[in-house]
């Protein structure tokens, strides 16, 4: 009964944004990622391998292999193995010492070998895992949610197919062609939506970090084909899902699609074999059923030997991995530096907006300011809201305005000189306007010498002096009063002042306080002021 009501709310929702599960229908999903790798030459050849970069010049980048002339052969690209024991090990896998690779037959005019160079029978790795967690994942409930990974393999991508509408033409692109690719392939352990988006959030991220794939799905360099199914019938694959939205999406229209059928008694009929379905931005649409689906005819490529690997390899590679999120967001998100995880991302992943650092660039700047600030100020004695705040607001802020580099500005503007600036305003010395304005001028004078001059030294004292910016130590309480005072009469406003007072206009404080940051030209402390005048006028909110 009750997954009839629970069925009726679903159909007459209608719309997939308004999505829940509905409880007797179970979702199952199990992801295959293709990632493309960054390497400089393509998987079995010495073309360059820049897919993106070269969408407008046809045909730049290939080589005889690539465009299959008889008679060419293949050369692993070991930069790829690298790539790929890089991925595998931060994903936990079972290396194989001894893969291969194996050739899937098909015909198709983007695909001139007759097939497609892939590991079938004997993968790179296996028996892998990612762990989602609540707490930076964002997969709700409170429990951790580990998917599983069946294999890792490395292989080949194909040219690309463009058809000319109304001219029965296709013309075909080998840019692309032997481009290497990892393809992923998790176990069907996702039971909710969020954890799909999760889990493709988070592979994408540890592709950056490692460096080996831009990780963008809008270009095609990362490709997630979602399999799902209802109650352990057979799966229905998912493609053609060229970002986040349309993978949410279109689980969501396929969730729904299915349990209607259930509920209308057709499984039998069209939910009894797999078949693979497109995406085309509002519904999913059939490509191919299982009938149809090609026999692949797997077998070794005789041209290309067994890939064995050195039995320390793995102690190397390692070696060679940065650190990975999670860690860090332990790291960031608690003492000394207790960052929201909102502004530790900034430290960690990369994103559009992110033009003016590289990540561990600016992560190490940060932890390298704070130190030093701790030493100058106490450990005990930190307040961690200053460097956090002037780091991700004011000199990332400051950075984006004038068009600067992180780089270009640390060798003259060190975390040493930059704890100095924290300081000042810590102690009180000067105002956050001023340290603003100070900070402003700093990094101009840097525009201004142009990056490639010898760094120069920053003496905030000294600008201190020169620009009169100490901050009036407030001796006399009397003159504060006085000047808060003569901008209630300058005003001249009786009304704000009682709707300031009865916390009607709350924000008139503010616009008071800014008066007086004003007159002094911002070398009053603000929350003095408003203290002040919060003193005189009796507001009691
Ligand atoms: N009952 C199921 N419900 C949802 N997903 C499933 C189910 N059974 C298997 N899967 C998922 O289907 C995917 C199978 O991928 P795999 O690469 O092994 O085969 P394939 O799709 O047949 O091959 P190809 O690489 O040619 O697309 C895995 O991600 C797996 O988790
Ligand atoms: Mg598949
Ligand atoms: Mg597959």
């Amino acid at each position: 009964m009750e997954m009839l009501v629970n069925c009726r709310r679903y159909l007459s929702v209608g719309s997939v944004k308004k999505f829940s599960l509905v409880s007797g229908y179970n979702l199952k999903c199990g992801l295959e990622v293709h990632t493309q790798l960054d390497t400089k030459h393509k998987l079995f050849s010495f073309s360059t391998n820049d897919p993106f970069g070269s969408v407008d010049k046809p045909n730049q980048n290939i080589s005889y292999f690539d465009a299959a002339l008889p008679g060419s052969q293949p050369i692993l690209n070991y930069e790829v193995v690298l790539q790929a024991l890089k991925l595998a090990s931060v994903l936990g896998c079972s290396i194989n010492y001894n893969s291969q690779f194996d050739r899937k037959h098909y015909f198709y005019g983007d695909q001139p070998l007759g097939y497609q160079i892939t590991q079938h029978y004997s993968p790179i790795a296996s028996n892998g895992h990612l762990r989602l967690s609540p707490k930076f994942d964002g997969i709700g409930g409170t429990k951790d949610k580990t998917i599983d990974i069946i294999q890792l393999q490395i292989e080949q991508d194909t040219g690309k197919s463009i058809y000319i509408e109304n001219e029965d033409l296709t013309l075909l692109d080998f840019n692309r062609s032997n481009v290497p690719l990892i393809e992923m392939v998790t176990k069907p352990d996702f039971t909710t939506i969020e954890q799909v988006r999760a889990f493709v959030k988070k592979y994408q991220n540890l592709i950056k970090i490692l460096g080996v794939s831009t990780g963008e799905l809008e270009t095609g360099a990362m490709r997630v084909d979602v399999n799902i199914s209802i109650n352990d019938l057979p799966r229905v694959e998912l493609k053609n899902l060229p970002n986040t939205s349309s993978i949410v999406n279109a689980i969501k229209y396929e969730y729904n699609r299915q349990i209607e059928i259930i509920h209308n008694g057709k499984a039998e009929e069209e939910l009894s074999f797999s078949e693979t379905r497109g995406w085309n931005g509002s519904e999913t649409v059939k490509l191919r059923s299982k009938e149809t689906t090609i026999d692949y005819r797997y077998m070794p490529d005789s041209e290309l030997p067994k890939l064995k690997l050195a039995e320390d390899i793995m102690k190397k590679v390692k070696e060679s991995l940065p650190p990975l999120p999670d860690e860090l967001f332990e790291q960031l998100t608690h003492h000394p530096y207790n960052l929201s995880l909102k502004d530790a991302k900034i430290f960690v992943i990369s994103n559009t907006h992110t033009i003016n650092y590289e990540n561990a660039e600016l992560r190490q700047y940060y932890l390298e300011v704070f130190k030093r600030y701790s030493d100058e100020i106490g450990a005990k004695n930190i307040n961690p809201k200053l460097p956090n705040g002037w780091i991700i607001n004011e000199l990332i802020g400051d950075l984006n305005k004038l068009d600067l580099y992180l780089n270009d500005i640390t060798p003259s503007l060190t975390p040493k000189v930059f704890a100095q600036l924290l300081s000042l305003i810590h102690t009180k010395k000067i105002s956050k306007t001023s340290g603003k304005l100070l900070l402003f001028h700093v990094l101009k004078e840097l525009k201004d010498r142009g990056s490639s001059s010898v760094p120069i030294n920053i003496n905030f004292d000294t600008l201190i002096e020169e620009f009169e910016l100490e901050q009036d130590t407030i001796r006399n309480k009397n003159d504060l009063v006085l000047l808060c005072q003569h901008i209630i009469d300058e005003l001249d406003n009786k009304k704000m002042i009682a709707d300031i007072i009865s916390g009607k206009k709350k924000n008139g404080l503010k616009f008071l306080v800014g008066q007086g940051m004003r007159s002094s030209q911002g070398k009053l402390d603000p929350i003095e002021l408003e203290k002040t005048f919060k003193s005189m006028l009796e507001i009691k909110w």
